[in-house]
């Protein structure tokens, strides 16, 4: 493929105008922070008693984790770089017969929390796009095993024969129906013709879901009755046979201007109670097998079921990267949402991890795998750049061309084969082949492994966003996503591939830190726990634990607070953000700092110690009425008895008695403001970032407040609390 013309690039990039600033500042605040250790090391070496001994201790160790945290965050910002590139120039510089095959994989895996029409319009978005149609291939893999999701494609592929053609037709870019008809379509007069095709399929796939199975009227085909046959009684989510169908096959479906469809295959791994399926990186590497019996493309795209397509020209961006330099083994896009509520609550836009950090590790080897929304080179999932691991048969290699058609007994029949769930056993298949086993959060992990093995990545993030997805939009949902990753990171950062050891080594001190940064991030509760009750319970006992304000270590905090803080602000709002947005954001790293990270490290020794297990909870992508409104409104959603408010909860009454106990005792002359101002201002900062909280206990009579028993059972601890340090502290 010719890719290089010198009069038109394919892509350029820019160094960020920020580095030389940021690098400074690093210089700065290191010597700040080393500072402050000093300060904490002398204090312990003079230490009288046994509280302030512990005290300090506390806080060296918290204040080292923060130092670290803000070591491995420097990565990120010692040479980001902005990217342009060229799809047009793509265009113009390969012909339409040499762009190479494009296989789409996506991953649903729960029709309940994952509505199937949902998941359609996914597929049905990408099979839009402005690519060759014979070279394009949706392949569904079903975790959930669901007969309902089979039925749904294969509504959306009668429904595809309508809406293909209106989309190449009319040059449609946004090509996700459901998004298309909320906007204004009035301008193509058959849309609406179409919309009603579109709103009959919504109506029979909602149906089916509603009953909960596929009746036999709507199994009419012989097509239908042979593939439906498959979920006999003994069909359960958990185990069941491998299904494959081919619901569209290019060489012959056509649409309804005679045009030839895409291919849509569906395929649900076999499962056994017996055997590990490895959650969605199990489901990724059937799917990589599947495929390459099929039509082994050599670029594969994967996508989350919720992630749909919302620019068609898409492809053409990625390639613009992948086929100029065979070390890029993937191009990743950001992950952006629709519908988060105006100062994004829950700050699931994540615009640290899917914004400005890529951007930094786009300077260095490439952005992270960010588990969707990612287009590979298929060859990636096969050892080094230089040296081919090659799989256990042929016809799996990347470089295998298949020349069967993809209904042929041959290729069903080897299909079916790598779709068993023994297939793997004694293979290299989720250790050094395709996605890595090992950790909840495989994307992570198999980026991981990909940039340690040589290859490299590239962020790109056009401005009109190239896909869009469902964030979660209820706290406990939120916390619980948070934790699972928590609880994955950790199990990267205590494997043998530990990035602080093996990463640096193979990768340099950059990358390695950058991905120790994601390693290690559930570590942030130890300081964050700590920060949020020792200042608060010492003042209680009327303990100083930080310099008076007229001393000169007090500026030191001062400098180091509102440098931190700052910074990340600045970066947020250079970012796109606004204040408010990043006021939410810092919030939910504290709420995320005493629940989700915290619960996620106690799981993940419980587990390491083999006393508990746990696995990939799919987040729920659907809401109530009621709860939608609440969310648009902005309000935060406790609603559900959980675990993980308690800390939450108390933490919010610590804060607010210290803080309104400290006033107290200045008022009474008990103690100066001067030498108890810091743990004033911190428990201060904390009742401000709790005022939710207060609010879902006291004033809140919907759903969404905090339940009873969690409000009850986090005040009585919090007076544990109180108790506890009351002996402990006061000696
Ligand atoms: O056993 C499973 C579990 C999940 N999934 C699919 O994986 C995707 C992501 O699941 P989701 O519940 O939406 O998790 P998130 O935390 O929102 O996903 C992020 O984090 C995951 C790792 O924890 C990555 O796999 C995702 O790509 C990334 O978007 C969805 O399409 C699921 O259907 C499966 O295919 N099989
Ligand atoms: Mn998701």
């Amino acid at each position: 493929m010719t890719t290089t013309h010198d009069d038109l690039p394919l892509h350029t990039s820019k160094p960020s105008r920020q580095t030389t600033a940021n690098r400074l500042f690093a210089v700065v605040h290191s010597c700040a922070i080393l500072t402050l250790l000093y300060h904490h090391s002398l204090s312990l070496l003079n230490s009288t008693t046994a509280t302030s001994f512990f005290i300090t201790l506390t806080f060296l160790v918290s204040d080292s984790i923060l130092a670290f945290m803000f070591t491995t965050t420097q990565s990120f910002r010692m040479r980001p770089i902005y990217r342009d590139e060229f799809p047009e120039n793509m265009k113009r510089v390969v012909q339409e017969l040499d762009v190479p095959a494009l296989d789409v994989f996506i991953c649903p895996a729960d029709p309940y929390k994952e509505p199937p029409m949902n998941v359609v319009n996914t597929a049905l978005s990408v099979m839009a796009y402005d690519y060759p149609t014979e070279k394009l291939s949706v392949y569904v893999s079903d975790d959930g095993g669901s007969a309902l999701t089979l039925f749904s494609f294969m509504e959306a592929a009668k429904f595809a024969s309508h809406w293909l053609p209106f989309c190449r037709k009319n040059k449609i870019v946004e090509c996700n129906p459901e998004a298309y008809f909320a906007t204004d379509h009035s301008r193509f007069y058959e849309a609406e013709k179409i919309k009603d095709v579109y709103q009959g399929v919504k109506v029979r796939v909602n149906n089916v879901i509603e009953i909960g199975t596929v009746g036999p009227e709507h199994v009419t085909g012989e097509r239908e009755i042979q593939a439906f046959s498959k979920w006999t009684d003994k069909f359960t989510k958990p185990d069941h046979p491998t299904v494959i169908q081919v619901v569209l096959d290019s060489s012959k479906d056509k649409d309804v201007s005679d045009h030839l469809m895409p291919n849509l295959i569906y395929v649900s791994r076999e499962k056994r109670r017996t055997s590990l399926h490895h959650f969605k990186a199990g489901a990724l590497n059937a799917l990589l097998r599947v495929s390459a019996t099929m039509t082994n493309a050599p670029i594969i795209l994967t996508l989350d079921c919720d992630t749909y397509s919302n620019d068609s020209k898409t492809p053409h961006r990625a390639l613009c990267y992948l086929s100029s330099d065979p070390k890029v083994g993937f191009v990743q896009f950001p992950q952006r949402f629709h519908g988060i509520n105006k100062n994004d609550i829950y700050a699931c836009e994540h615009k640290r991890l899917y914004k400005i950090n890529p951007v930094g590790m786009d300077g260095l080897l490439g952005p992270n795998y960010l588990g969707t929304g990612t287009f590979f080179s298929r060859r990636a999932f096969f050892g080094e750049p230089s040296h081919l691991l090659p799989p256990e048969i042929p016809q799996l290699c990347p470089t295998n061309v298949v020349s069967n058609p993809i209904q042929s007994p041959e290729v069903t029949e080897l299909a079916h084969r790598v779709a068993a769930c023994s297939y793997e056993i004694s293979t290299n298949w989720g250790s050094k082949i395709g996605v890595r086993y090992g950790s909840l959060v495989e994307d992570f992990f198999t980026g991981y492994r990909m940039h340690c093995e040589g290859w490299k990545s590239i962020f790109c993030h056009p401005t009109r966003a190239a896909f869009y997805g469902d964030a979660p939009m209820n706290l406990i949902d939120v916390l619980n996503q948070n934790k699972r990753w928590a609880i994955g990171d950790l199990e990267v950062a205590f494997s043998k591939y530990s990035p602080i050891t093996y990463g640096t080594c193979v990768m340099g001190p950059l990358m390695g830190l950058s991905y120790a940064h994601y390693a290690f991030w559930p570590i942030w509760s130890i300081p964050l726990t700590t920060y949020a009750f020792l200042p608060q319970l010492a003042l209680f006992n009327g303990l100083t634990t930080f310099p008076k304000v007229s001393e000169p270590w007090f500026l030191l905090y001062v400098f180091l607070f509102l440098g931190a803080y700052i910074q990340d602000l600045l970066d947020f709002v250079l970012a796109g953000g606004t204040v408010q947005t990043w006021w939410n954001d810092q919030r939910m790293w504290l709420i995320r700092g005493l629940s989700s990270f915290l619960f996620g490290t106690i799981e993940f020794f419980l587990k390491s110690l083999g006393i508990a297990s746990h696995g990939f909870n799919v987040t729920s992508k659907v809401l109530d009425d009621d709860h939608s409104k609440r969310y648009e409104q902005g309000t935060i959603e406790f609603g559900v008895p959980s675990t993980m408010f308690v800390p939450l909860t108390m933490a919010a009454i610590v804060n607010l008695a210290a803080f309104a106990w400290g006033n107290v005792e200045v008022f009474r002359g008990k103690c100066s403001i001067e030498g108890v101002f810091v743990q004033m201002f911190i428990a201060g900062f904390g009742t401000m970032n709790s005022k939710p909280i207060y609010e879902a206990i006291i004033s809140r009579k919907d759903k969404g407040r905090i339940p009873k028993k969690t409000a009850v059972v986090s005040t009585s601890l919090a007076f544990a609390l109180f108790a506890a340090a009351h002996v402990t502290l006061r000696n």
